[in-house]
């Protein structure tokens, strides 16, 4: 599907915004593959940014190359007021990176595990040893926390893991697929803890390849596909990129769903529960039209309700993998 492929009142343009990351023309290859092909970004402090791609689009490139591990073949990068190319060191000490891969000692308890990271991030005994208290607490694992790590359940990890890396009180956070291989609750519970930690001021840079993760977490989100930004906005804006979204009108009388469906192009009639789905772009304005359009009917409407695309058509449509599912049933529309 070809749609049009664009920025919403992109932060990149938003000079205005307190950005805690900005990439500018950011570039990558491996031997002469182009991973990253001038990518730019701008993620404003305190706020869930989510990167969405394919398998391979380049996410963990990106996740790498902001988090120091892996050098840039070109562009430029500021995090959390430092640069970079001039500032590695810097950035290193305000970001803290969580990957899908525990990266906990098994051998450890919990609050081993803490304190452990207590000791290299340089905080004193008795701090150290607080922060872990506060931690094990906020992370719900207060009862398990002189338990060995390696008799955690991977949802368990995974939250030490998060609670490891935040000893340190970075202010931007890199989350890698942050529940890959976690299960419904766990992933409710990681959400809850990437929620409470928005709330208390910090950036999240996150990757996932769960759209509902993106929908529920992100402020902004941006489509990363052969190389290149193909999208980015608020959920809601990217959703209105596709097809896919519709007003759903309930009738009060059968009868009257041909007159409604006469005076448009395209709809879907479900006669049995007497409603009647039409095409919309969700903006205002045609709504309105679409309303006017139906009042003049003279029908009665007892309901109605206007239905997004998903991030999931988003997605498909941008990425060209899978078609997004047409509005238009040939079963049912006229
Ligand atoms: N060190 C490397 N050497 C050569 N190629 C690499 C290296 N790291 C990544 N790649 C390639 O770069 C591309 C992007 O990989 P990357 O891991 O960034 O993608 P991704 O979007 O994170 O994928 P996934 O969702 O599967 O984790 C892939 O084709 C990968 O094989």
């Amino acid at each position: 599907m070809n749609i049009r492929r664009t920025q919403f009142g992109s932060a990149v343009a938003d000079r205005h915004c307190d950005p805690a990351i900005t990439v500018t023309g950011l570039r990558k290859s491996f031997r002469d593959v182009a991973v990253l092909d001038g990518v730019d970004l701008l993620v404003p402090r305190g706020s869930v940014f989510a990167l969405l791609g394919v398998n391979g689009a380049g996410k963990t490139t990106m996740v790498r190359i902001l988090s120091t591990l892996t050098p840039a073949d070109a562009g430029t990068v500021t995090i959390a007021g430092r640069d970079l190319h001039d500032d590695a060191q810097g950035i290193r000490r305000s970001i803290s990176l969580t990957g899908q891969y525990a990266a906990v000692d098994d051998l450890l308890t919990a609050e081993e595990n803490l304190r452990l990271m207590a000791r290299l991030g340089h905080l004193g005994r008795a701090e150290g040893r607080q922060r872990a208290r506060e931690l094990l607490e906020q992370f719900d694992l207060v009862d398990a926390g002189r338990r060995r790590a390696g008799t955690y359940s991977g949802g368990m990890a995974r939250r030490l893991d998060l609670a490891m890396s935040l000893v340190a009180r970075p202010e931007v956070i890199f989350l890698d697929e942050p529940t890959t291989g976690l299960d419904p609750r766990s992933r409710q519970t990681m959400w809850d803890v990437v929620r409470c930690l928005a709330d208390d001021g910090v950036t999240i840079f996150l990757t996932t390849q769960y759209l509902e993760e993106a929908d529920q977490l992100a402020d902004r989100v941006a489509v990363l596909d052969e190389g290149r930004i193909v999208a980015e906005g608020n959920p809601d804006e990217l959703k209105r990129l596709v097809p896919g979204g519709h007003l759903e009108l309930m009738l009060t009388q059968r009868s009257q769903l041909e007159t409604v469906a006469a005076s448009f192009d395209e709809v879907v009639v479900d006669a049995d529960r007497c409603t009647i789905a039409i095409p919309t772009d969700g903006s205002i304005g045609q709504i309105k039209a679409l309303l006017d359009r139906v009042d003049d009917q003279s029908v009665t409407v007892g309901t109605l309700s206007l239905h997004s695309a998903s991030l999931d058509d988003v997605f498909f449509a941008l990425t060209d993998k899978t078609p997004a599912a047409p509005i238009r049933n040939e079963a049912t529309a006229r």
